[in-house]
């Protein structure tokens, strides 16, 4: 019987945890929270997904030493954790393929998961999950494609037979930092996308802003070496098109709170935030032209207001497709 560990017991790590436990494979769900994995063990419900019951296959645990049992790592943990999760980890991990599914650029060293893996955990094997998929379809069984990416190619396609399962298609990528960066990038043109909603602008203005989106992840996934077909798939163009449409999306509903200047839940996960600060870090440095996460950053910080930011993204010069 196959054995999986994920560490974050929230909505994506949960969601993870059911779908792989539906074939009998055992996995140990790993939260930090020892008060809220006692109450999810007795109750076997995460409130984040409180339709979805947790099958027997899953052993909720707070006790980090659990992940000593075999099979691979799953690391489902918002983003600017991932550095301290890491670090908490004393075993390491050697030959154990980390399967990091954090959407975004990590503000103090800008690294993505994968580098923040290889640097702490040199002799494991880091691999990225990551793709058009909302924690409640994957739990529900609804059907869905990620990618599933790794430098390591004979890793890369166990883990994609391990991991696949009837409902939930991987598909296999050599390009590590192109799907990471996919991940990453897509959070911030979603919230530009909701404030363009929010505020009323209008969907003409929503596929603009998409459409020259893609052209920035593009451009700054390709100076750090990611291919285009990456940013082209499902890890890039395919994430993009899902959380700039549906309100379902937390990094949306962010933008569309600032659209409509509404307080918006500081509770709630929205990777984007961040990482358009970080991207705008990077650019500075590279000189990359980033001008929607510049827009992005300025909103979010309560720099700018939306209008004033649309109004900076209007009067640029005009350019060449
Ligand atoms: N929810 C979704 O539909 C999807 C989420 N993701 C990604 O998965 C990652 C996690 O997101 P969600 O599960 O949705 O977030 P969530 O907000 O539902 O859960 C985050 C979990 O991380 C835990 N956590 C927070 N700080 C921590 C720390 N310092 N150390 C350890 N654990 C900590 C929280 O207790 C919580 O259980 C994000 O990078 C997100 O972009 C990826 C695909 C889909
Ligand atoms: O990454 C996601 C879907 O693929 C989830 O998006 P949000 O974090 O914006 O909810």
């Amino acid at each position: 019987m196959s054995e999986l560990v994920v560490i974050g017991a929230g909505a994506f790590g949960t969601a993870l945890a059911v779908a792989m436990s539906r074939d009998g494979t055992r996995v140990s769900l790993w939260g930090r929270d020892v008060g809220a994995m006692a109450a999810m063990r007795a109750s076997r419900i995460n409130p984040r997904l409180p339709n979805v019951k947790l099958p027997d296959e899953i052993n909720v645990t707070s006790d980090l030493s659990d992940i000593r049992k075999t099979g691979p790592i799953i690391i489902a943990t918002p983003m600017q954790t991932l550095h301290n999760m890491l670090d908490q980890i004393d075993d390491p991990l050697a030959g154990r393929p980390v399967i990091a599914c954090c959407k975004g650029i990590d503000l103090k060293t800008h690294q993505g998961p994968s580098k923040l893996i290889s640097n702490a955990k040199p002799d494991a094997i880091a691999a990225v999950l990551t793709g058009p998929s909302f924690a409640t379809d994957i739990a529900q069984g609804l059907p869905t494609a990620l990618t599933l990416a790794c430098a390591d190619e004979s890793v890369g396609l166990a883990l994609q037979h391990q991991l696949s399962k009837p409902m939930l298609r991987l598909y296999l990528s050599g390009d590590v930092i192109g799907a990471e960066l996919g991940g990453a990038l897509k959070n911030v043109i979603a919230i530009a996308a909701g404030a363009c909603i929010g505020s009323g602008l209008g969907e003409s203005a929503r596929a603009a802003l998409m459409t020259r989106g893609l052209a920035e992840m593009l451009r700054f996934s390709n100076h750090f070496g990611a291919q285009t077909q990456t940013m082209m798939g499902l890890s890039g163009f395919g994430d993009l098109a899902l959380t700039c449409t549906s309100n379902q999306s937390r990094n949306f509903q962010f933008g569309a709170a600032l659209g409509r200047a509404e307080a918006f839940d500081k509770s709630v996960t929205v990777e984007g935030v961040a990482t358009a600060q970080a991207v705008v870090e990077i650019a500075k440095e590279t000189g990359l032209d980033m001008p929607i996460s510049h827009a992005v950053c300025d909103i979010s910080t309560g720099n700018t207001s939306v209008s004033e930011a649309l109004q900076s993204l209007l009067a640029r010069p005009l350019k060449k497709e």
